[in-house]
């Protein structure tokens, strides 16, 4: 069984800045947004003793991992969210922020594989892969009916070199002005498998792949494949997410941390002590201000906040980009699909379909109302629509959505659909090629004010849920280092390459300059 908080020994652990247990004499942060980013920072701060204020707009907690409940036109009350969300075993600081509330991450349960079906039903699977690099990728590429022995030879090794050792933050430097497509053309992957091996990556990220920086691909490469010996399966969550964050809320009450829900922040003011949070009816003075907002939020408050930061600061948060929207379509069906489904598969080559899961084989809401009914409940993801805005094109969309579930799943054409919700969503974050330098960092020019979040640069090698988790953390540890109060630590995946002889190929061989791993500050 793998431990709760990882088992690879490569693991980078950056210590917790030192200092007093607590913060004295106390302070006041108000935390702007109630994700995982947002939670992190907010757990961090009063778990030293900060009087803790979490203002988030939406009425439940977790952000994009929250969740609420509809009616179902059979009476039942069941958990609606954004769905599908892994919890990969490399996301130390995600795990540490649950670990807070549920020591033994009994919330989590395995998922034993994740097949990937291309558009001519070719199937790639994870199940029983070494769990070391580069045993994982070379045993994925060599058992894979889309990749195989020939599609390795056929790869432009120079090329996709800097791949095995990927260095943060220097991949910024050698890859960031180059698009995820043409760095994939260059490394001349096979056609099919680049849908599978990349393609999923990128859009996982909700961008295609002529929008994304080349070195946030190599990023997660190294994240998920190279760069982590804890595997290639992740774990979901078994609970619904509107009861996912109960336990940490719990314990962020013991701490002292307010947490007001269903109210934005409207404006922040500098003071002479420090600011003056807007939200709702209230004007609440701080200390210290973490905006854990997603980029769309972030955006419109630095933008209502003129007093806020010097105009070139106010000009990288303005210029931060977010993804083309994605549409999350879940549909309760009258009868089951075939118990030899998985809980969740990816598509590559089947648009507008990314991938497709199956509630209630992990969600205990799911599988309480599918055993009720005899029914199943099925979830399908459309990231990065084209022009995902105009109705015709979601009318479209969800009509697609549908013809794809019954060409992979062929028992569902004969299925009704009890209950349908469909969610058309544009907050995620996008990193378009050359904009590393000029995205915003978690420390700012305004003495007392830190960012976090999924969309934040941070020099390591972090994405997504972790991404968040891990700029929440040192946000925090930010402000304590400032208070003179100690930090938390915080753990990623190796900043370089795991493998000695991969690392000499690279840098004997590499398409770029040798540089020296991040054994700086990442904030
Ligand atoms: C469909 C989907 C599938 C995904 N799958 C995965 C996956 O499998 N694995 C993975 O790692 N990641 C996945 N992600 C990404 C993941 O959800 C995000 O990376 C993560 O949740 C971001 O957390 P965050 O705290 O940075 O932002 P958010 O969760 O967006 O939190 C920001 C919060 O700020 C609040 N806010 C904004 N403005 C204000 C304001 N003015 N006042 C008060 N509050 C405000 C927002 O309401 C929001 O709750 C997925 C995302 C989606 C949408």
């Amino acid at each position: 069984m793998t431990p709760p908080l990882g088992r690879d020994r490569l693991r980078r652990t950056i210590a917790a800045p030192s200092g007093t247990p607590t913060v004295a004499p106390q302070r006041r942060a108000v935390v702007v947004g109630g994700g995982i980013a947002g939670l992190a920072a907010a757990t961090g701060l009063a778990e030293r003793g900060v009087a803790v204020e979490l203002v988030e707009r939406q009425p439940y907690l977790g952000g994009r991992v929250g969740g609420w409940t509809v009616s179902l036109p059979d009476g039942h009350r069941t958990g609606m969210s954004r769905g599908f969300h892994a919890f990969f075993r490399q996301y130390y600081n995600l795990r540490a922020l649950l670990a807070r509330a549920e020591p033994d991450l009994s919330v989590l349960r395995p998922v034993p594989d994740y097949p990937l079906v291309d558009a001519h039903g070719r199937v790639d699977s994870f199940r029983g892969l070494p769990r070391t690099p580069p045993w994982n990728a070379l045993a994925f590429a060599l058992r894979s009916p889309t990749f195989g022995a020939s599609g390795l030879l056929r790869v432009a090794a120079r090329e996709a070199l800097p791949l095995v050792d990927v260095r943060l933050p220097d991949v910024y430097t050698t890859l960031d002005d180059l698009d995820a497509r043409t760095f994939l053309d260059r490394v001349r992957f096979p056609d099919a498998a680049r849908h599978l091996a990349f393609d999923v990556f990128s859009r996982s990220f909700f961008a295609p792949s002529e929008r994304l920086s080349a070195a946030e691909l190599a990023v997660m490469f190294h994240l998920y494949f190279l760069g982590s010996a804890e595997g290639l399966v992740f774990d979901v969550p078994h609970r619904p997410f509107h009861t996912l964050w109960q336990p940490l809320a719990t314990h962020l009450a013991t701490h002292g941390v307010r947490v007001r829900t269903g109210v934005a922040v409207e404006g922040i003011e500098r003071t002479g002590e420090g600011f003056r949070v807007h939200a709702g009816d209230t004007a609440t003075a701080a200390d210290a201000v973490v905006l854990a907002a997603d980029v769309p939020g972030l955006r419109e408050l630095v933008a209502s906040s003129p007093g806020l930061g010097p105009p070139w600061w106010r000009d990288q948060v303005a210029g931060l980009a977010t993804a083309p929207p994605f549409c999350v379509l879940r549909a309760w069906l009258d009868r089951p699909v075939d118990p030899a489904r998985p809980a969740f598969l990816a598509t590559g080559g089947r648009p507008p379909l990314d991938n497709v899961s199956v509630l209630d084989r992990y969600d205990t809401d799911a599988a309480t109302w599918a055993s009720h009914t005899g029914g199943s409940v099925v979830e399908l993801h459309a990231y990065s629509v084209t022009d995902g805005n105009d109705a015709r094109v979601r009318r479209d969309t969800r009509s697609r959505l549908w013809r794809r579930l019954r060409e992979v799943y062929p028992e569902t054409r004969a299925a009704r659909a009890v209950s349908e919700e469909v969610l058309w969503r544009a907050d995620c974050p996008l990193f378009p090629p050359g904009s590393f330098t000029s995205r915003p960092g978690i420390s700012t020019p305004v003495p007392g004010l830190v960012l976090a979040g999924d969309g934040i640069r941070v020099d390591l090698p972090v994405a997504l849920m972790e991404r968040a988790a891990t700029t929440g953390r040192l946000a925090a540890n930010h402000l304590l280092a400032g208070w003179g109060a100690a930090g938390h630590d915080v753990v990623t995946v190796p900043t370089r390459g795991r493998n000695a002889a991969l690392r000499a190929l690279a840098a004997r061989f590499g398409a770029r300059p040798d540089g020296v791993a991040g054994e700086h500050a990442p904030v």
